[in-house]
């Protein structure tokens, strides 16, 4: 896995964008990522209240909690769509909250949509395509001119497009426009092609939203392969069946964390049994 914050010109994937004037911060040499005392209202709604969150490196970390909790809030914090009114998230060290969604997408941290964003007038190959364009190092004139270097990425991407497809089983359906998928195979394009460019941090918000229960153990089969192989994934999940495929589980009700830790201790908390189980 290419290392996210590494310095660089030309390359997109390269650039250091957590600027080189932004503090490092004292962080646990485990933690990938933190939400540190988070807190967020809109208008007189406390929706989070100074929330911890620890995202360990080569872990997958899971987010439940009932509806309203506030988990779709913090994820949006965590991957840039929302800023907090206090507390910072720190990746690598270092204070992102006013970098932008994209310079963290460049920094490896992407993110996937409760609503598959696949681009359905594409096919499926172009999806995966498209998502390998942070990987390139040519630039938009080369492309339009054809140049050899644009020429040999745009091969090099369809070859990595063809093993992804491959390897999330959407080969026999390379072809097919993405728009004209069902939701589960939408699902597993997005998946699919938010990992191609091999992020650092994979953050999924309720991936097995409208999936099938074969579906979901694919999903979950899809996640440890990518977490065995390096990728650190943050899930936001309703299904506790696909939360038994994380290592920590934190768990938030009415923007606090009641608890936090391994998923059958977390289960057996009589706290989120009350809150989340209803039992
Ligand atoms: N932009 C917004 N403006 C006003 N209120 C909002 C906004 N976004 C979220 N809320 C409110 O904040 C609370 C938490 O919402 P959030 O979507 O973060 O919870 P959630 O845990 O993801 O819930 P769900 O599981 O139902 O998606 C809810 O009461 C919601 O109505």
């Amino acid at each position: 896995m290419a290392p996210p914050l590494a310095a660089g010109a030309s390359c997109a994937r390269e650039r250091n964008v957590t600027r080189a004037d932004a503090p490092l911060t004292t962080t646990p040499s485990s933690a990938l990522l933190e939400v540190r005392a988070v807190s967020k209202s809109f208008g007189g709604l406390h929706v989070l209240r100074a929330v911890d969150l620890t995202i360990a490196r080569g872990s997958i970390t899971g987010l439940i909690g009932p509806n309203g909790a506030g988990k779709s809030t913090l994820f949006n914090i965590v991957s840039g769509f929302l800023a907090p009114d206090r507390g910072d998230v720190i990746y690598h060290g270092r204070p992102i909250g006013r970098i932008s969604v994209v310079d963290r997408s460049r920094a490896g941290l992407v993110r996937t949509f409760q609503t598959p964003q696949v681009f359905g007038h594409l096919t499926v190959r172009e999806n995966l395509v498209a998502g390998c364009h942070k990987l390139g190092r040519s630039g938009m004139l080369a492309d339009m001119l054809g140049l050899p270097l644009a020429r040999r990425e745009l091969a090099q991407m369809q070859r990595r497009a063809a093993l992804t497809a491959a390897r999330f089983s959407l080969e026999p359906v390379a072809d097919v426009l993405a728009g004209k998928l069902p939701v589960g195979q939408q699902r597993l394009l997005e998946l699919a092609r938010a990992a191609i460019a091999d992020p650092e941090l994979l953050c999924l918000d309720e991936p097995s939203s409208g999936l099938n229960g074969d579906e979901v153990d694919q999903l979950a089969r899809m996640l440890t392969q990518l977490n065995e192989e390096g990728m650190t994934v943050f899930l936001v999940s309703h299904d506790m069946e696909l939360m038994g495929c994380a290592a920590t589980v934190n768990v938030l009700c009415f923007g606090e964390t009641i608890a936090s830790g391994p998923f059958a201790a977390v289960k057996a908390d009589p706290r989120v049994r009350e809150a989340y189980l209803g039992a």
